[in-house]
């Protein structure tokens, strides 16, 4: 009889038990607070339509978006912004040399898909090309530029110069005694910028640092407040149903080599897609998520060669009754796939051959072998499952579900695949250290090293270089001018803020507390007082 050592990731209990979970609950339900916040929402309603200077608007939306609460009026938002557009080609007097004013209506209209030039900051340069140095006592400006800097695709030299420029001088900046709460601001920027933020954190953070500002209104600041905690019941409601269906497949305790992360499975889809009405799309993701999570671990912790191949083939087949050689934690997995995975998302699963790719990552490590970064990536991006999240996503916003709607989604494979990878670079990042140690393939850093003698210090800089050169990508074909996939390019970029989000601090889906803990803690349970 063979002896099989199977390798252990020793992960952590969950420490978000389940009766805890099932304990959530939120004041913020009922129709006290709904008529609260429709009153609210017709007092905001009107400053839409009153500013009339464009900065004005420009602030306005801004901080809406800021907020979070943007999303009960983009059609407004989206009106005021195709006036901006439509006027953008004559040099107004209001935009003529303010960097504050530039940067922001720049970075507004790219981040809503308008095409504008990246020449509207040729005008801050001096005759030998560099940016006035002048500029440097601007902070806000700066801060403006920075931020606006992250709307690049590729080949935007001034954008690149502009982010570099800028990143400088804040630094230098926050040496000096600026305005605190512009501090904070700065400091906030040049740890993550904005466009790569979750949204939902985001939001938790401006919320208070909107609440420190002079100009802050009342009205806004209380519709955020409550806009927020009424989000959160919903997301509450979600959550229980989420954890009382994984409860109910008792894979957590039966499949114990595999991480039970009910909660950070829940949070990635938070970080997708946090509208109150698309529930169904985050309890749906939920299950991909966790389901995902296990198999992952049976292919990267559990499995034997013999038997991934035998799952594989079963999962290719896609027959009950291939079932029977499979080992019972297999038989186990297949049949919670199984039924969890209608024909829709089976096509994508299928589709997009996760489970090929997963094997083929066991035949390299079982191996021994170390495949070049580029033929590493060519499988990893799909390992990573972010097609197959997408994909599900894709079907669970898009109504109704549509041959034309599978057509059209091979119109965003760009989006899937660049979005993908920077999950994958983002993922390596936060988990390689801890996945290496307990024995798995080679990760990007590793394959970068080995293919250029790189230090491990430089093969992570190198991938966080590459994560910014992909968002260009992204940028660019995110940038595509057709109203409905809004919902989805929005998906897709969000999924990729919350790897960025998620593997900030190392592995923050594998290891829950710390960061993950306080995050969960300030989106899921504690409303803002
Ligand atoms: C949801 C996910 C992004 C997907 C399943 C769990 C993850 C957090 C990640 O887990 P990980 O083991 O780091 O993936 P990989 O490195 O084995 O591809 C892969
Ligand atoms: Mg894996
Ligand atoms: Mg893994
Ligand atoms: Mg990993």
């Amino acid at each position: 009889e063979e002896i099989i050592v199977r390798r252990t990731a020793n992960y952590h209990p969950t420490i978000w038990d389940y009766d805890y979970v099932q304990s959530l609950r939120s004041d913020y339900v009922g129709e006290t607070y709904t008529r609260r916040l429709d009153k609210l929402k017709r007092d905001v309603k009107p400053m839409l339509g009153k500013v009339k200077k464009p900065l004005d608007q420009l602030e306005l939306i801004d901080v809406l978006q800021r907020l979070g609460i943007y999303y009960h009026f983009k059609d407004e938002i989206k009106r005021i912004l195709n006036s901006i557009y439509n006027q953008y080609n004559r040099h107004e007097e209001w935009q003529k040399d303010d960097l504050y004013t530039t940067a922001l209506e720049f970075r507004l209209l790219r981040q809503h898909g308008y095409d504008v030039p990246q020449d509207v900051f040729s005008r801050f340069k001096d005759e030998t090309g560099s940016f006035k140095a002048c500029l440097c006592e601007d902070i806000k400006g700066l801060l403006c530029l920075y931020e606006a800097s992250y709307l690049c695709v590729q080949g935007e030299s001034t954008l690149e110069q502009a982010r570099d420029f800028a990143h400088r001088h804040l630094g230098k900046g926050l040496e000096q005694n600026i305005d605190q709460n512009l501090a904070i601001e700065v400091k906030h920027a040049l740890e993550l910028p904005l466009h790569w933020r979750m949204p939902r954190l985001e939001a938790r953070w401006f919320i208070d640092a909107y609440e420190k500002r002079q100009d802050m209104n009342p009205i806004l600041l209380e519709f955020a407040k409550l806009d927020f905690n009424m989000v959160q019941a919903t997301h509450q409601e979600d959550l229980r149903h989420m954890s009382s269906w994984w409860s109910s497949t008792r894979l957590g305790e039966k499949l114990n080599f595999a991480r039970d992360r009910l909660m950070e499975n829940f949070l990635w889809t938070v970080g997708v897609i946090f509208e109150p009405q698309y529930g169904y799309c985050r309890r749906m993701s939920t299950k991909v998520n966790t389901l995902i999570t296990i198999i992952d671990d049976v292919y990267d912790v559990y499995g034997t060669m013999d038997e991934l191949e035998l799952f594989t083939d079963v999962v290719d087949r896609w027959d009950i009754n291939a079932m029977d050689p499979l080992p019972e934690y297999m038989k186990l997995c297949f049949l919670a796939l199984y039924n969890s995975t209608n024909e829709m998302a089976y096509d994508a699963l299928k589709e997009h051959d996760l489970c090929k790719s997963y094997l083929l990552e066991a035949k390299w490590y079982y191996s021994g072998y170390t495949p070049s970064l580029q033929e590493y990536i060519s499988n990893s991006w799909i390992s990573i499952s972010g097609p197959v999240i997408l994909v599900h996503a894709y079907f669970l916003v898009a109504n109704p579900i549509t041959k034309e709607a599978l057509q059209s989604l091979k119109r965003y494979h760009n989006i899937i695949r660049w979005s993908s990878m920077i999950l994958r670079l983002s993922d390596d990042l936060g988990t390689s250290l801890d996945e290496l140690k307990r024995g798995d393939v080679p990760k990007s850093i590793q394959c970068y090293m080995y293919e250029t003698g790189a230090s491990e210090e430089d093969a992570r800089k190198h991938t966080s270089y590459l994560i910014g050169e992909t968002w260009k990508k992204l940028n660019e074909d995110g940038a595509v001018e057709s109203p409905f996939p809004e919902t989805f390019i929005g998906i897709a970029m969000n999924l990729a803020r919350m790897a960025q989000c998620m593997y900030q601090h190392g592995d923050g889906h594998g290891i829950e507390y710390g960061e993950t803990e306080d995050r969960v803690l300030s989106l899921l349970v504690e409303p803002i007082p």
